[in-house]
């Protein structure tokens, strides 16, 4: 038996191991795994290349908790090492790369963001044990070797028997950390961490129950059978190539994936590229609507199959991070801080390309499958709105694939809007005049007002439509959008058209007076306009830009600084050449007050502003005059 101290500068290492990382301390059942998969990875290619003259066979990794002897067990069937092998690699290597990783990261331990995803290897079995053994026979023809360590820096090493090749990872699991002896939280850490790790994964056994044959009697009781328990999916859905899969078989990943997920994803992209990084996965669009919360069911990252994080912003557009799914690459760095990462050279390159993906994607179904895309755009115009305000790589791509929705259903591309809107909505100073409802209901009168007059509503309803609009009219020349309660139909988009009025400039003012002299000023600013008599006589607007800014304030971002707090103001449209004004004029002045207080209250019912006491009061009044 040798025994031997490891090289170490630091007096005892491993308390500040288990310091540092407390707050990951799990990560440990991961590492050893990914270090028993490797071993597993390294046999079979050195069997391939005729390096190892063994049988590689149909290797797992056996993961097993012995309760009385307080012990966890890790077991692989890979190469193995010999006494030589666990000298270099676990006495010095590994133990340097731990020691490193202390000097560095010593002061900034309380970044987690560092500590977290850093690889510690082997020497993170001490945070969680107070003694780790290594059983450890190599497919080389030499002794197996047995090296034990208490956590101090004094190890053993000595020869020991094991018939089979392959490592024995055993952890003496210690007072503080008992929660790892318990099966339910080993198997929560091995579901979350190798669900699809490459090597099969056993942990116990389980109950399968035999299918009848085809005569059995009818009260005949299936047979069941004791099998290994296998945990993980060892090739999932991404590491296959998109030809070899089914839809079905997407959608099966899908709920793999997210167990808890009942419905189905509504499409998906295979990502797939292996220069200049490499980077494979699957995103899938979920049904998102105007629901822009995301809590859980995220996309997952994962590093040659090992699941790292769900955390994936930086890495994953903004823009993105609604989706689901799972990117898999060994090239992006997880020994590093979240700051860093968004700065990363190679990080950058995986976010455009996703980006690039997805706009590829779109453009594909909107010229294919267009019908489809329609159907489904209501659940997904929320991200690509959202892609087009804030990457500029996906906005240029977007006119190819965005759509714009009539409030009577029908969908438009950009270029198919313009065509069709050109000749009529185009004012007097050349500008396109697009003109958008945020509600179908409560826009109605306006709605109806605008088609009367041969105008296309589009229905702009998404909760980023203001910052979505603000972004296409900085793009696109000559180009302006109203919503239709933004003013007047007749000046929504004003044309040079002569305006006759039956009024006076002295009656004008005579009954601006008396409106004004009724009505609360603060909220409302009373606008004179000669529109046609079959026009409603009061109608109440909230210009655009007011309303927009405001808008786009209250979302997050854009707008102008404060707008989200001031006060709502509105703009009272009263139609001059209408028979009401006349009759308004026309009033002894102890009558002109009602009038007009009905008439406003008439037009803020139909913008949906009359409510509570003021609704109640307008139903009392109304059901008095019909006496
Ligand atoms: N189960 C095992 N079978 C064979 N060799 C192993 C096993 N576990 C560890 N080793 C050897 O010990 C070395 C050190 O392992 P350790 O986990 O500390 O670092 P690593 O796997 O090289 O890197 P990382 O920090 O990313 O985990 C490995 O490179 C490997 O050579």
């Amino acid at each position: 038996m040798t025994k031997g101290s490891i090289n170490v500068s630091v007096e005892n290492i491993f308390p500040l191991i288990k310091k540092f990382l407390y707050s990951d301390h799990e990560i440990f059942l991961r590492e050893l795994i990914s270090n028993a998969t490797d071993a597993t990875l390294k046999l079979k290619h050195l069997t391939n290349i005729g390096e190892a003259k063994v049988e590689y066979g149909n290797p797992k990794i056996e993961v097993k908790i012995d309760k009385d002897a307080g012990t966890l067990h890790i077991i692989d069937q890979g190469i193995g090492m010999t006494a030589e092998e666990v000298e270099k690699y676990i006495n010095q290597v590994a133990f340097s790369g731990a020691e490193e990783f202390l000097n560095q990261y010593k002061d900034s331990a309380k970044d987690s963001g560092i500590i977290g995803h850093f690889g510690l290897g082997f020497y993170s079995a001490f945070m969680v044990a107070d003694q780790v053994e290594i059983i450890t026979k190599s497919f080389k023809d030499e002794p197996a070797v047995k090296w034990s360590c208490d956590g101090s820096p004094e190890f053993t090493l000595e020869e020991t028997k094991k018939a089979e090749r392959g490592t024995e990872i055993i952890l003496h699991i210690a007072e503080d950390s008992k929660e790892f002896l318990d099966e339910h939280k080993i198997r929560e850490l091995l579901l979350k961490y190798n669900k699809f790790m490459p090597i099969p994964i056993q942990f116990g056994m389980k109950t399968e129950t035999l299918p009848l044959p085809e005569d059995a009697a009818e009260d005949a009781k299936p047979e069941t059978i004791e099998v290994e328990n296998i945990i993980n999916n060892p090739t999932p859905a991404w590491t296959k190539a998109p030809s070899e899969l089914t839809d079905e078989d997407y959608l099966n990943f899908y709920r793999e994936l997210y167990p808890m997920q009942f419905e189905e994803p509504l499409f998906w992209i295979h990502l797939n590229v292996d220069y200049p990084f490499n980077l494979s996965g699957i995103l899938f669009f979920p049904r998102i609507g105007n629901n822009v919360n995301i809590e859980k069911d995220k996309i997952q990252l994962y590093q040659n199959q090992v699941f790292v994080t769900d955390e994936v912003k930086g890495i994953v557009p903004d823009f993105l991070m609604l989706l689901r799914g799972v990117i898999d690459s060994p090239d992006i760095p997880l020994n590093v801080s979240r700051s860093y990462l968004q700065a990363d050279g190679a990080v950058k390159k995986i976010s455009q390309y996703i980006t690039k993906k997805v706009a590829d994607k779109m453009a594909s179904l909107a010229k294919n499958e267009r019908e489809e895309f329609e159907k489904k755009w209501n659940d997904i115009k929320v991200v690509l709105e959202y892609g087009v305000v804030s990457e500029e790589k996906f906005a240029e791509k977007s006119e190819k694939f965005m759509l714009f929705p009539t409030v009577d259903g029908k969908y438009f591309t950009w270029e198919e809007l313009n065509e069709k809107i050109k000749d009529h909505q185009t004012n007097k100073d050349g500008k396109l005049v697009v003109l958008y409802a945020s509600h179908q209901d409560q826009q109605d009168a306006y709605i109806q007002a605008a088609q009367e007059k041969g105008y296309e509503v589009l229905l702009l309803d998404s909760p980023i439509a203001s910052h979505f609009i603000q972004k296409l009219e900085q793009e696109k020349e000559n180009v302006t959008f109203a919503r239709v309660d933004a003013d007047h139909v007749q000046n929504l988009i004003k044309k040079d058209e002569p305006i006759l009025s039956k009024l006076s400039d002295e009656q004008k003012e005579s009954l601006k007076t008396s409106i004004e002299n009724s009505i609360n000023k603060q909220t409302y600013t009373v606008q004179l306009e000669d529109l046609s008599l079959s026009d409603a006589p009061f109608v109440i607007t909230q210009p655009e830009f007011m309303r927009r800014m405001k808008e786009m304030q209250q979302m997050g971002g854009g707008g102008m600084f404060g707008m989200g707090n001031f006060p709502e103001m509105y703009n009272l449209v009263v139609n001059t050449n209408s028979e009401l004004a006349n009759e308004i004029l026309n009033k002894p002045e102890e009558e002109k007050a009602p009038l007009i207080n009905q008439a406003l209250d008439l037009a803020k019912l139909s913008q949906n502003l009359l409510k509570g006491k003021e609704l109640t009061d307008f139903v009392k009044r109304s059901f008095e005059m019909l006496k």
